[in-house]
């Protein structure tokens, strides 16, 4: 059997152009002028584009105290009706637990994903065990190791642990990714907060200032720099994080940059809102910040030093936002987006006229199938590629509200918001999985992306790097011991 979208407009990356896509057996056949196949989807209208991809999610997530709600199961459910073809989860080895394990535990979780699915691998702990399956676990295709600077007691790692990790990804071609944030400040912050009386959900937003996101973007940089591996940087949120990833892009290292949708439309007047469960629904890490810091990451997407959006989807129910009440340093951090992120994106980007078209599929997709190893099988539309394809009709519009999303949870952060652009029809390697909005996923049609590592070394090309290699000095005379 054989489908043929017909009548549409192709954009790419980098083109735009009329014509037909063939598909076959899960993978685009051929391209090209009047085209026939056994079964037609008409794209009058409509702009065909590489399905999109979320390098950055959390689901059914252990973390404070609870499980992200969203699972593999709908979590993908929700991707595929907002056009999103490929997330990108987080394995997260507890302390002292082999990677290997962890591995096969969440692998457990993804029976019922609907769409194709890889991993990245969390360094939450060190040692030789660690060291040593960082090697197998890149063999079975997870070629990038996650750092939380934050979350002190439970993720984070120090700064011995992120060079050494860091040294590693090198040596294996790996790539290591990092959630930005000073740990240590945020922990004394929090506490200082806390004893003067300030316990509402707006107190997470001043115990993670932006300087705080700044400050471990740069250190974060300059380990890589000393450890010699580009490095990815999750959830940019403010112009002090994107700042330290230009200056460094322009010294000709390879630092990437993620901003999410959330940072990019919503701002921290929602943590002010007198209806306690609006602002703690809104809580995550970093959080939301103001309309200067959303202009520097529209224009780093502009200008090519921020790359990629995501969503780092962590969907929590009200009552699971509850457990901080009287405390939010116990509000389960994370919000949804899944669903939202590609409409979100056209109409604040495209049609706006802050993007191109073809900027939208670069940041929604193409951009990360190329940093990740994965292009172009994920990323394109190109003979050969997975049919991971959305037919996206720019009239179609609604308002966002969770009564009407595939996510579980109870509330949606984008309430409201009139979206105009969203998915006509969406193909998963070749399976129609959505029809405007009818659903027509299959649980357990999803399948895990092994990825290939770089050919090691995988060199951040700092310009300084090679006149400081150390040298041993040969001396005629050494003085006697002073002691
Ligand atoms: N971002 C957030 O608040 N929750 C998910 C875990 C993380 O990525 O930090
Ligand atoms: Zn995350």
């Amino acid at each position: 059997m054989t489908k043929v979208i017909k009548n549409g407009t192709i954009v790419t990356a980098d083109r735009t152009w009329k014509a037909d896509v063939l598909i076959r057996a899960g993978q685009i056949m051929a391209i090209g002028q009047n085209l026939q196949g056994d079964e037609e989807f008409d794209a009058s209208g409509c702009y065909v584009m590489p399905g999109g991809i979320d390098p950055h999610t959390h689901l059914e997530m252990p973390f404070m105290g609870t499980y992200s709600s969203d699972d593999f199961e709908s979590g993908t459910r929700a991707a595929l009706a907002g056009g999103t073809t490929m997330v990108v989860d987080f394995c997260l080895p507890a302390p002292q637990q082999s990677l290997l394990e962890a591995l096969q535990m969440w692998d457990n979780k993804t029976a019922k994903a609907a769409c194709d699915f890889s991993f990245h691998m969390a360094i939450t702990w060190w040692g030789k065990q660690v060291f040593e399956e960082m090697a197998q676990v890149v063999d079975k295709g997870i070629p990038s190791f996650k750092h939380f600077m934050a979350y002190k007691g439970a993720l984070m790692v120090d700064d011995d642990e992120l060079y050494a990790s860091f040294q590693r990804c090198a040596a294996l071609g790996a790539l290591p990714l990092v959630h930005a944030e000073n740990g240590d400040v945020v922990a004394a912050l929090s506490q200082k907060l806390l004893e003067a009386g300030n316990n509402g959900p707006e107190a997470h937003a001043y115990s993670r200032p932006p300087e705080v996101e700044g400050e471990a973007t740069n250190r974060a940089i300059m380990i890589a720099d000393m450890a010699g591996v580009p490095l990815y940087v999750v959830h940019v949120s403010c112009e002090q994080s994107h700042e330290a990833i230009r200056r460094a892009r322009q010294k000709g290292m390879r630092v990437y940059g993620e901003p999410l949708i959330q940072h990019l439309t919503l701002d921290e007047s929602e943590y002010f809102n007198a209806d306690w469960d609006h602002a703690a629904r809104r809580v995550m890490s970093p959080p939301f910040r103001n309309r200067q810091h959303q202009g520097s990451l529209w224009a780093g997407l502009q200008a090519g030093s921020l790359q990629v959006v995501a969503t780092d989807h962590c969907a929590f129910t009200t009552d699971q936002k509850r457990y901080g009440v009287g405390d939010f340093t116990k509000i389960p951090n994370g919000t949804g987006g899944l669903e939202d992120r590609m409409p979100v994106l056209w109409t604040k980007g495209v049609n706006t006229g802050r993007l191109t078209m073809n900027e939208f599929v670069a940041a929604s997709s193409t951009n990360i199938a190329k940093i990740l190893n994965m292009y172009p099988k994920k990323g394109a539309i190109v003979e050969g590629a997975d049919a991971d394809i959305v037919v996206w009709d720019p009239k179609r519009s609604k308002v966002i509200s969770a009564s009407r999303q595939q996510s579980v949870i109870d509330y949606n952060v984008f309430e409201g918001m009139e979206v105009t652009g969203l998915p006509r029809f969406v193909f998963s390697r070749g399976e129609l999985v959505v029809e405007e909005s009818n659903m027509k996923t299959r649980p357990g049609h999803g399948r895990f992306v092994a990825r290939e590592a770089n050919p090691a070394p995988n060199r951040a090309l700092s310009i300084w790097k090679e006149i400081s290699a150390p040298r041993r000095i040969e001396r005629s005379g050494i003085p006697a011991s002073g002691v």
